[in-house]
């Protein structure tokens, strides 16, 4: 259950900007929750594949987006996992197709709609971190802190084919760039919730910036007393 007194940091950012590793670097320095909302969209997408849901059709993707179900918990390692209808479906659900395929339905308003109160849901205290393309300026617009990530979309690319790489997954830094700028693309231009920085929202331009320098500034933002 929601807890509105619980303070509330939104990250939001494209695609490969590093939300997901600061966020967590982050939530794990306060203590506080943690919500992946990209985790939430790509896990329709893949729930509507095993399904074999075609991405064109909105209604079945909306059902679809009522009947999964979806758990978080860290491993044995302290690795995050996403539970997806009761099977553990991390490793799909970080992929590029499944990542295209969560940009794709995030672009159906009642998708959008039919997982609003699950994320507001992981408002709890003593606080959360939110990482999104919307936490800010949608799901939680009365957030305390708000920092909108962002970096070239060169340097994204690289970053993710240094990812893929250590995986052991064959791609090409051409081919992430054009995936990234397309993932943009849509992420911006959509009609309901684009990704766009809130009006109060403190940008952090990370493009060349180490780990370690993103998580001092993103806490130096949350230190900073609130209006
Ligand atoms: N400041 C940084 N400098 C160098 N590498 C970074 C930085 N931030 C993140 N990374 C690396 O970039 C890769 C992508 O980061 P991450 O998954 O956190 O991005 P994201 O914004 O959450 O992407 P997505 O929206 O696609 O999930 C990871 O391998 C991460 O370790
Ligand atoms: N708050 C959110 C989170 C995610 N999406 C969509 C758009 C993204 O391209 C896709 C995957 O997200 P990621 O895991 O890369 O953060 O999901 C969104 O529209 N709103």
């Amino acid at each position: 259950m929601t807890d509105a007194s619980a303070p509330v940091l939104t990250i939001d950012g494209p695609s490969g900007s590093g939300k997901g590793t600061i966020s967590r670097l982050v939530a794990a320095h306060l203590g506080w929750h943690y919500l992946d909302s990209g985790a939430l969209y790509r896990a329709v997408g893949i729930a509507a594949s095993w399904s074999d849901i075609d991405l064109s059709d909105a209604s079945a993707l909306v059902r679809c987006t009522f009947d999964t179900e979806i758990g978080f918990r860290d491993d044995a390692a302290g690795e995050p996992r996403v539970i997806v209808n009761g099977v553990d479906a991390t490793d799909e659900l970080r992929t590029e197709t499944a990542g295209a395929a969560a940009s794709a339905i995030a672009a159906i308003p009642e998708v959008r709609a039919a997982l609003k109160d699950r994320q507001r849901a992981f408002r709890q205290l003593p606080g959360l971190v939110a990482d999104g393309r919307d936490m800010g300026t949608v799901i939680f617009p009365d957030a305390a802190h708000k920092v909108f990530l962002t970096a070239s979309a060169e340097e994204r690319a690289e970053r993710r084919y240094k990812q893929l790489k250590e995986k052991g997954v064959s791609v090409t830094i051409d081919g992430l760039l054009r995936e990234i700028l397309a993932r943009d693309a849509r992420d911006a231009s959509r009609a309901v919730a684009p990704l766009r920085p809130a009006d109060d929202a403190v940008r952090i331009d990370t493009t060349g910036l180490p780990i370690d320098a993103v998580v001092a500034r993103v806490l130096d933002v949350v230190s900073r007393p609130t209006p």
